[in-house]
């Protein structure tokens, strides 16, 4: 069965729809590469896939249901610009989001510091985000999305800013997930990252490509 299916979704921004009928379903444990040439409306799929943009036309579901409340919060988005809190450290911004969905604060901390190690970024977990490398910053929004354990894992480009050694990493463990039976949609440029995923679907010009 779909866990998240977006239906017929179109999108307009200043009069002009960027994105235009697009309907993408993904299965649990299914690992979906999403193409598409730059300014082609993968990122805006995403955001529309996660529910945090609301679609112009169509509607996305969640294991058959709207995307709001808790539903939202068993998808997680990996964002271009990491949607990290800058003047925390790396586990801070990690503890911060697992308080917030119910984890005690010992539980919060375990569970950061793991899925920071696991990504490589042991050393730096007590490091200001600041103080970070683009590409660390990178990792650390991998990190949080993999603490969480989401039913959906939604990633913008999420190696683009490492070298070869953490592209395999991020993409080893991105991939991983998908055993545990999340469902992973990856926009990437990479036809690595693509080669490796089950599937991929093309966006051109705000629509499906055949
Ligand atoms: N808030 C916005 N205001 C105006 N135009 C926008 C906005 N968001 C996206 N667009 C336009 O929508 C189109 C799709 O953008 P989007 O970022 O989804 O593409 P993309 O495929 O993710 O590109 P890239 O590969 O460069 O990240 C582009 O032409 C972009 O300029």
């Amino acid at each position: 069965m779909d866990i998240l299916c977006g239906q017929n979704l179109g999108h307009v921004v200043d009069g002009r729809w960027i994105l235009d009928d697009v309907s993408v379903s993904v299965t649990a444990g299914e690992r979906v590469a999403l193409i598409g040439p730059s300014g082609s409306g993968k990122s805006t799929l995403l955001g529309l896939l996660a529910g945090i943009i609301r679609p112009t036309q169509g509607r996305v579901l969640f294991r058959g249901e709207p995307v709001d409340g808790d539903r939202r919060r068993q998808i997680a988005l990996i964002l271009q610009g990491y949607g990290l809190v800058s003047l925390l450290t790396a586990e801070e911004n990690i503890e911060v989001v697992l308080h917030a969905t119910g984890h005690s604060p010992a539980e919060a901390r375990r569970t950061a510091a793991e899925a920071l190690e696991t990504v490589g970024l042991g050393p730096f977990a007590t490091h200001l985000t600041d103080q970070l490398s683009g590409g660390q910053q990178q990792r650390m929004a991998v990190a949080l999305a993999l603490a969480r354990r989401p039913a959906v894992i939604l990633a913008d480009e999420p190696t683009a800013e490492q070298d070869p050694v953490h592209r395999d990493l991020v993409l080893d463990r991105l991939l991983a997930q998908a055993d545990r039976g999340a469902a992973l949609v990856l926009a990437t440029h990479d036809p690595e990252v693509a080669d490796r995923c089950d599937r991929i679907v093309r966006l051109d010009d705000g629509r499906l490509a055949a």
